[in-house]
């Protein structure tokens, strides 16, 4: 038996870096958290990677920002120029444009770390569009993940926002021109409108604080509840683990995939770089908000072609192409015209928020779901997303509409009349379409399961007959095809009890099941090819 000496212990001193994990782990307890989620599985697929282009972005954002907020002043004093852009010379404006404009023209990488800033907020709404998207599209958004979506859908509306107060603080003239637009939109709201705008602005618009006032909201407010939900939205994609597709060997109850460390974090680490790469370029060649060319804001101009950025596009559209109504209620003036858009763009974005709770209870699913559907799959779902963004869109179309006239040479009256027309009848028309390619997938699925993939080859058979080989799919093709469930519509049930008593049908369980219906009734999926018919044609039947 041997005795360890204090002196031996000092003789075999562990390696710098462990004895630095040592003390931290004895102070943190990292080691036993890092063990238990450094391995984490996580599986790939390239539409995993639109979660983390929204989050580079917006660390890219929150860097930026940071660099600006040294350099700008969030102040409505008025001064007089005398930087070094020529022609401003002597002009009077706020302290916010011309510290906008400093930046721009007289602090080192000013005006790129301003190009990257507004670059990557219209990058990062774009990406949380389509992440979005590809959650809506593949279902991810099903139990357990319901609350997830929330935090998503939250972190979208705040980034719009923390975008308008953003784009808002130069206190040039377009971004004057969108603060009174918003004013207008607040005015209209009956009752509370007046004074939520003087609340807001500090009195009669635009008053000598809204600047400072956006200012906080923008770098401290919003950016602070969107870190938090974050943080929290990360969390649970790591607690919940991450949903994948169907293919050979994965269930609703395993991940397969690669660990978080090493392949993730350097996979992750690269694609960083990446995206702040692709931005910076972007922002170094291609200019945005050209402030020094709209001049300062004054209330009594608008410059030509005012566009928003593109999220708050389609808020405009709406409130462009709807019809200037106003009525006079009671001694008070209504107007309609602008206050119902607002209201229907307040509705769009619930049903975009509730759209999680809804599906479950039309299907009367609650079990949960981790391996993705493949949007065909899921017809009536693709077909209301799809219909979703064609509206989308041309609510954008709606919002420009005075640069699609200018540029294409067209009336600024007919684009209006066929966004307001495209309104009602797109959505619908795209439904159907976009559900009936769906089913044809679906048929083209079934039929590649049941008879191979075409091969292109043609032969003659002896007696004359042309035939195209068709080559079988491999098993892992097989299962990936017919790995998704398939789902009955929710049904009434008896009306009637074994005893002949008549039960009472409420009006809300008749539309879940019409609504049950639309999803998986006729008509809305093909029924896939069962294991008999495939063994009935792989045994010669019918076979090429
Ligand atoms: C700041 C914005 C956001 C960030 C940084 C972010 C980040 C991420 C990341 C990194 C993932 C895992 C990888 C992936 O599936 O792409 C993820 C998953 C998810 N995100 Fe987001 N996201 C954001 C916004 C949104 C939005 C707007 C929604 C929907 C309204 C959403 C809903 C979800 C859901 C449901 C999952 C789980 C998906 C699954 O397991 O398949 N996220 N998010
Ligand atoms: C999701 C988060 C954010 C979005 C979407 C966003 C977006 C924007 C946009 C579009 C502008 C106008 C840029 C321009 O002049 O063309 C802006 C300005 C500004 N942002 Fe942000 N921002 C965000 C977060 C932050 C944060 C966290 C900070 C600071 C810590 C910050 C600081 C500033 C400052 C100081 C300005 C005014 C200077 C300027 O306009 O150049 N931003 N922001």
């Amino acid at each position: 038996m041997s005795t360890t000496t204090a002196t031996d212990e000092k003789s075999r001193k562990a390696p710098a870096g462990e004895r630095v994990a040592d003390w931290a782990d004895g102070r943190l307890g990292i080691y036993s958290l890092a063990k238990a989620n450094m391995r984490k599985i996580f599986p790939d697929h390239w539409s995993f990677m639109l979660g983390e282009i929204c989050l580079y972005s917006f660390i890219i954002i929150i860097l930026t920002g940071v660099y600006l907020t040294l350099f700008f002043h969030p102040s409505m004093n008025e001064v007089e120029y005398h930087g070094s852009y020529i022609p401003m010379q002597g002009v009077l404006m706020s302290e916010a444009y011309a510290s906008t404009l400093n930046i721009s023209f007289d602090i080192r990488g000013g005006l790129l770390i301003r190009q990257i800033h507004h670059w990557a907020a219209l990058i990062f709404l774009a990406a949380m569009m389509v992440h979005m998207m590809r959650v809506f599209f593949t279902g991810a958004f099903r139990k357990p993940r319901e609350v997830n979506w929330l935090f998503g859908f939250l972190l979208f509306v705040l980034g719009m926002f923390t975008g308008f107060t953003g784009y808002s603080l130069p206190d040039d003239l377009l971004s004057g021109t969108g603060v009174r637009f918003t004013q207008g939109a607040i005015l209209s709201v009956p009752i509370v409108g007046t004074y939520i705008s003087m609340f807001l602005f500090g009195g009669e618009f635009p008053g000598g604080d809204f600047v400072a006032r956006f200012y906080s909201v923008h770098i401290l407010l919003l950016p602070g509840i969107m870190l938090g939900l974050v943080v929290a939205h990360l969390i649970l994609v790591f607690y919940h683990k991450h949903t994948q597709f169907a293919g050979p060997g994965r269930t609703n109850n395993n991940v397969v995939g690669m660990p978080l460390l090493p392949v993730y974090m350097a996979k992750a680490g690269g694609f960083f770089f990446l995206v702040f790469g692709v931005i910076s370029i972007v922002a170094a060649i291609a200019t945005i908000n050209p402030i020094w060319a709209l001049g300062p804001y004054r209330p009594d101009q608008v410059s030509t072609g005012a566009q928003p950025d593109w999220y708050m596009g389609a808020a405009e559209g709406l409130i462009r192409v709807m019809p200037g109504w106003e009525i006079n209620f009671a001694g008070h003036t209504l107007v309609l015209g602008v206050f119902i858009p607002l209201l229907l763009l307040g509705v769009v974005l619930g049903a975009i928020a509730v759209y999680p709770f809804v599906e479950s209870w039309v299907t009367g699913d609650k079990r949960e779901h981790h391996i993705l559907d493949r949007p065909r799959n899921a017809p009536t779902r693709t077909a209301f997303g799809v219909a979703w963004l064609v509206w989308y869109f041309l609510l954008l179309v709606g919002g420009g509409n005075d640069l699609w006239a200018t540029h294409f040479h067209l009336s600024i009256n007919t684009i209006t009349w066929v966004v307001r027309i495209g309104f009602f009848v797109a959505p619908v028309v795209t439904f159907i379409i976009t559900k009936r390619i769906c089913i044809g997938l679906q048929r083209r699925d079934a039929e590649k399961v049941l008879h191979g993939r075409e091969s292109g080859i043609i032969k003659r058979l002896p007696h004359g007959e042309f035939i195209e080989v068709h080559t079988p799919l491999e098993q892992g093709a097989l299962h990936t095809l017919t790995a998704h469930e398939q789902y009955k519509p929710a049904e009434l049930g008896p009306t009637v009890d074994e005893n002949g008593v008549e039960r009472k049908v409420s009006p809300v369980e008749k539309v879940r099941v019409k609504l049950s219906k639309g999803f998986y009734g006729e008509g809305n999926q093909l029924p896939k090819p069962t294991a008999e018919e495939y063994q009935e044609i792989q045994s010669g039947h019918g076979h090429h």
